[in-house]
């Protein structure tokens, strides 16, 4: 069960995933490294969600192995103990929240699962913790997800995430639907609170400002696999049309002189 590579957070090799006839991906390799922040990119249906889920535990793979935090995720005993569980925070697209309970009661939810024996008031103690370091004012604590903004919303879920204390975070599209401004706040966010965790986060998005803005490396999702996972100076030389498209397109090209103007 223990990692012959201890600085990898994520070990994943010859990973299948196919639904009915559609494969995803075939013999797919990813490197995770303990404190990075790994963008994952890639176009529309290429798998970056059913990625994260296999590695996640939520979906078996149909062939391949992946390694979490050293340990072998596909394995019962990963399963049975929770240990992957307890260390990886999620932010799903959307927020995920649920919409009848409030955010602290939200962000309480993981905290009851795993340590029942918790008294409330330090699992409210907890959650509003948790709630201040996703950078949301106390009185958010005590309101429902509608009645927050969008981007609040997504401090709520990422407030969730954290309630655990995890080593590992998986973001969903974090960014989206948050205009330029919430974005770049929530990008800072997130580069903060990896530095002042250490956390290891893998990072899906479509979002370049957040590639250029706070991720260590970029994984590339192409033809059902990892195409190139590197810094981006690297990830933007790789010869293959989407990724010439993705980064010397109009909006690849806005992105790196923003970035230029900001150095
Ligand atoms: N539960 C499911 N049943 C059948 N097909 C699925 C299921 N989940 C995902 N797929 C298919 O797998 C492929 C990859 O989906 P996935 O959501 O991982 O893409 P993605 O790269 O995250 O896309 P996007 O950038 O649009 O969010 C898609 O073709 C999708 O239709």
């Amino acid at each position: 069960m223990v990692s012959a590579e201890p600085d990898l957070a994520i070990r994943v090799r010859g990973l299948r995933n196919s639904f009915g006839s559609q494969v995803v991906h075939e013999n797919l390799d990813l490197d995770v490294r303990r404190g990075e922040i790994l963008g994952v990119v890639g176009g529309s249906g290429t798998g970056k969600s059913v990625l994260m889920r296999a590695i996640l535990g939520l979906r078996p793979p149909q062939a391949g192995s992946i390694e979490v935090l050293g340990v072998d995720a596909l394995s019962w005993q990963a399963r049975e103990s929770g240990l992957i569980e307890r260390n990886t925070g999620v932010l799903f697209q959307g927020g995920a929240l649920f919409s009848s309970l409030t955010v602290a009661e939200n962000v309480a939810v993981p905290l009851k699962e795993h340590y029942p024996q918790l008294p409330a008031d330090m699992v409210h103690d907890l959650a509003m913790l948790k709630i201040r370091m996703a950078g949301l004012p106390e009185d958010a604590g005590a309101k429902l997800p509608s009645q927050l903004s969008g981007g609040m919303r997504k401090r709520a879920g990422i407030a969730r995430a954290l309630a655990l204390d995890p080593a590992l975070l998986f973001l969903d599209e974090p960014t989206a639907g948050l205009d330029p401004i919430g974005a770049a706040a929530f990008d800072g966010l997130i580069k903060s609170l990896q530095r002042a965790l250490g956390l290891t986060v893998f990072l899906i998005t479509h979002d370049l400002d957040t590639l250029y803005a706070i991720c260590d490396r970029v994984a590339v999702l192409a033809d059902r696999r990892v195409l190139v996972a590197a810094p981006l100076a690297e990830v933007e030389r790789f010869d293959h049309p989407w990724v010439q498209d993705y980064f010397h397109g109009p909006r690849g090209r806005a992105a790196q002189a923003a970035r230029a103007q900001e150095a």
